[in-house]
């Protein structure tokens, strides 16, 4: 693999071994000119986002939530919810602890099947399928607690993120000879363009769980971005972010809006949320309780009071 990526490994100043591009990726960026970076940074993206048109279907309904019920027991967790998330927008959705914020995402991509209602793909019911279905439809998320592959390196967590949408197995492809080298060496390609497009190139072969922190959740990132989602599904990505690292996040974020991605967000911090997202939808005790721009949502009395835990008296 380290022939065909050009990669490298050296160890650092603290004996781990870890990556370095020929000549180093980063060191690579730093010589070119803003002009060069620029259009390296547009090739980047093509590899990233090759079969994407962007302007196609701009503010379409991608996906729809309606009525959506989902109980557990006694206990309502999401209760007839309806939204839609629009192509090419960031769609956050926030609410206090418990809200059914989690669980919405989890009706959405099968890992939850509705009590009642129906969770619609491009006007398509989602219905009763698996989530390796729903994935290869199009939607893809990440998890509020990390969930890698600890003991493969960088790219290839994202190699196997790639894996979602060919007909035959990356890996199994590896074992069946030439003629899905091809196929492996573009999914290599593309996992080492998806690397540097979430700004984590430089670490490319290391395991994933000796990655810091703040990778790791890139990395989640890159590899739900190698699934090509058309929704991107992230379960609060800056938790345990320093404010350094949030903004950092929120220009991710809006890159990969920028590239043509639809993105729906939970996210607990509310500057965040505020700074980013094109719309919100505001849940509590399971019920949507606004929906609308973020400047709305900041001012509306009844998501002021949900989330100063007081009485909500007639604000809805
Ligand atoms: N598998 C489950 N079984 C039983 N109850 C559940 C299950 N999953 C979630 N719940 C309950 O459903 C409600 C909504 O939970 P959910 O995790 O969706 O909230 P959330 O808005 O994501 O909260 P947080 O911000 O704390 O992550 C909570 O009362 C939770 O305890």
């Amino acid at each position: 693999m380290s022939q065909e990526t050009g990669l490298q490994e050296v160890p650092d100043e603290a004996g781990e071994e870890h990556v370095q591009v020929e000549g180093g990726i980063v060191a690579e960026l730093e010589r070119m000119t803003p002009e060069e970076r620029a259009e390296h940074e547009a090739e980047v993206a093509e590899v990233v986002a090759p079969d994407r048109e962007i302007a196609v279907g701009f503010g379409e309904t991608l996906l729809e939530l309606r009525e959506v019920t989902v109980r557990f027991g006694g206990l309502v967790a999401l209760d007839a919810v309806s939204f839609g998330i629009r192509r090419g927008e960031i769609l956050g959705l926030i609410g206090p602890n418990g809200a059914g914020k989690t669980t919405c995402f989890n009706a959405m991509t099968g890992v939850y099947r509705p009590t009642s209602g129906q969770v619609l793909l491009e006007d398509r019911p989602l219905g009763r399928r698996k989530r390796h279905q729903i994935t290869r439809l199009g939607i893809a998320r990440t998890f509020q607690n990390i969930r890698l592959f600890g003991e493969m390196t960088a790219l290839e967590n994202v190699v196997v993120g790639t894996d979602a949408r060919h007909r035959t197995s990356v890996l199994g492809a590896l074992l069946r000879g030439p003629r899905h080298r091809r196929e492996e060496a573009e999914a290599v390609e593309r996992a080492m363009a998806l690397l540097e497009f979430v700004g984590i190139a430089d670490r490319a072969a290391d395991k994933a769980r000796n990655l810091p922190y703040g990778y790791q959740r890139r990395l989640e990132i890159a590899r739900a971005l190698a699934t090509e989602p058309k929704l991107l599904c992230l379960d609060e990505p800056a938790a345990g972010f320093n404010p350094a690292e949030k903004e950092q996040l929120m220009g991710l974020i809006r890159k990969i809006r920028d590239d043509g991605y639809t993105v729906l967000l939970i996210e607990h911090d509310m500057r965040l949320v505020m700074g980013v997202t094109d719309r919100i939808v505001v849940l509590e005790f399971g019920k949507k309780i606004a929906e609308g721009l973020p400047a709305e949502i900041r001012d509306n009395p009844a998501v002021i009071a949900a989330y100063l835990g007081v009485p909500d008296d007639g604000a809805a």
